[in-house]
């Protein structure tokens, strides 16, 4: 499992950062725990010293494998036919993409993954389960994190119509010691709560507790899962020579690129593995997204020729197993043309247990590089206060506050900040202008989706992505809300003020009650996507919201508005 690559012109310079590491030995000193490596303010320093357990958690999980595994057979051979998993960002993302690389394993309970306040979504999977044959995984670092416990008191309620007070049985959590989720679980008698070291943040939690307990269920061999993990721990270890240790090249390229403009760090994995990307986005997103810069993942994009793309790209490309032709052709056209590449190939699907560590290195070394602290998310709040706030006034007045739209349609009413660039009474047109605001070789285009994820509509995400490199040569990230607040929502805030947002709502098909609370899933939602607009313009970020009467129509709406951009070509 090497990195190989062709940097361009970036070459020489990336080399002498390479040197530059070695000399400082940043390497060793993150082995070290040598917190002064990020920042010198004991406030950080102390979110820092907290937060480097994801470095020794594999020799930690290794004592817990069997115990592990144990439980996971058991829980097989009671007759549970699904797992589903309540959790968001670090909590949900691993075990989101073990889900969609392995799917469901032969003689094994099939494991889904619910990080979606969206109601058709909530009905979808509970449609999908029958409570009796479920074991439902509330997975929560913090234990107070809204969508899980939402999610929790809904299917809390549907087990408890079934099996009355034993509905605990059928219920275990993930989570640090002592957090309210831990306490819940004791009371409403949870069959299992596994406690995991607090000393690691979410993001770089895929092999603790919260990567491996989902993984055992779902059939994973946990025990060699740790030893894959181990292995890329080993080539990243404090004697490797930096040129040697994919971490530091990776971690190296990513840092020095972002430094020089080529801040979107854009990935391609190949086949079973393409899922990778949810995962690394929020790993770079939220570890470096702040303070002003940041790295923007650019994850599920459809690859372009070269002409497509400014010089504002660094391409990392993944294969596991066969490389795809295809993939190969077009990134050997873009090296062709001095786009900085790096590649990996690794033997298969199993061998993301290496990369989860081997990112979670160089993640932590391009923090370094940039200056940041790669482990706190100092700006996701900001939408979870307005939110909260909302939800308070929708308690006491069942209704959501809305600003007057710019524009209101038939199909569509278009909200944003009042502007002469953005007047039109055209709603395409008015879509077209807020797209072209976009600087090709510096903004980014963010989609953040407020709708079912399903085929239909990230197939159309695709093409209206493809559409706007096409016509703008400009990188497009999407996300389904509330998943992305977990994720890249903390660089569209702290980091550069580089991203051009299009938040996306629609009229909700249904509504679901949360029980217990005086709001439902669909004010949640609504509530989610309004505090982190309100969040966006308060930090004077260009973001428009289009809310449409029909969410599938809606897509193809902007599909069509964005075809008929001019191209900038
Ligand atoms: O695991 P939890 O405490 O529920 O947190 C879930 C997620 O919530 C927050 O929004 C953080 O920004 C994420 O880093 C975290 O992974």
């Amino acid at each position: 499992m090497g990195i190989n690559g062709n940097l361009g012109e970036k070459a020489s310079f990336i080399d002498e950062e390479l040197s530059r590491i070695e000399e400082e030995r940043v390497v060793e000193r993150i082995w070290t725990k040598d917190v002064s490596l990020w920042k010198r303010e004991e406030e950080h320093q102390k979110i820092i010293r907290n937060a480097l357990g994801w470095l020794d958690v594999v020799a930690k999980m290794r004592a817990h494998a069997g115990e592990i595994e144990a439980f996971a057979r058991a829980i097989r051979d009671d007759g549970i036919e699904r797992i589903l998993l309540l959790g968001m960002g670090g909590s949900s993302l691993c075990p989101e993409v073990l889900r969609r690389t392995f799917g469901a394993l032969e003689g094994w309970p099939e494991l889904l993954v619910l990080d979606s306040t969206d109601p058709d979504t909530v009905a979808n999977f509970a449609s999908r389960i029958s409570p009796q044959s479920t074991l439902f995984v509330v997975s929560s670092k913090s234990g107070t994190t809204i969508e899980p416990l939402s999610f929790f008191k809904f299917f809390y309620e549907r087990a408890r119509e079934e099996r009355g007070e034993r509905a605990g049985h059928n219920f275990i959590a993930i989570t640090d010691p002592g957090t309210p989720l831990e306490r819940l679980a004791r009371e409403r008698s949870f069959r299992r709560t596994f406690t995991n070291p607090p000393d690691i943040g979410g993001r770089y939690s895929a092999l603790s507790l919260f990567g491996l307990v989902p993984a055992a269920l779902m059939g994973l061999d946990v025990a060699r899962a740790l030893e894959r993990a181990e292995a890329a721990m080993r080539a990243c270890g404090p004697d490797v020579p930096v040129r040697e240790n994919p971490a530091a090249r990776l971690g190296v390229a990513m840092g020095a690129c972002a430094r020089e403009g080529q801040d979107k760090l854009t990935l391609i994995a190949n086949g079973r593995i393409s899922s990778f990307g949810l995962w690394v986005e929020q790993l770079i997103a939220e570890s470096t997204g702040k303070e002003g810069v940041g790295i923007v993942p650019v994850a599920g994009e459809p690859l372009g020729e070269p002409e497509d793309y400014a010089d504002d790209r660094l391409f990392v490309a993944i294969q596991a197993g066969e490389p795809d032709e295809e993939i190969e052709r077009k990134l050997d056209a873009l090296a062709s043309r001095a786009h900085p590449i790096l590649k990996r190939s690794i033997s298969g699907a199993h061998e993301l247990w290496a990369e989860f560590f081997t990112w979670e290195m160089a993640t932590a070394i391009a923090g370094a590089l940039l200056g940041i602290d790669p482990f706190d998310q100092p700006n996701v709040q900001e939408s979870k206060d307005r939110t909260a706030a909302l939800l308070g006034q929708f308690a006491e007045t069942g209704d959501l506050p809305e600003e007057e739209p710019l524009l209101a349609t038939d199909e569509v009413l278009i909200y944003g900040p009042r502007s002469s660039d953005l007047d039109s009474d055209d709603a395409r047109e008015l879509i077209r202008r807020h797209l072209a605001q976009a600087r090709m070789g510096r903004d980014y285009i963010a989609l953040l989706v407020y709708l079912e994820e399903n085929e239909e509509h990230d197939a159309l995400l695709s093409e209206i992505r493809r559409h706007v490199l096409d016509r703008l040569r400009v990188a497009t990230t999407a996300g389904y809300g509330p998943r992305y607040l977990h994720s890249t929502g903390q660089l569209h805030k702290g980091g550069p003020d580089t991203g051009v947002f299009l938040l996306i709502t629609a009229d909700a098909r249904q509504d679901l009650p949360v029980p217990g609370e005086r709001y439902s899933f669909g004010a949640l939602e609504r509530a989610q996507a309004l505090g982190d607009f309100a969040a966006l313009l308060g930090r004077r970020r260009r973001a428009l919201r289009l809310h449409f009467r029909h969410d599938t129509g809606g897509l193809n709406f902007l599909l069509e508005a964005v075809q008929s951009l001019d191209r900038t070509r």
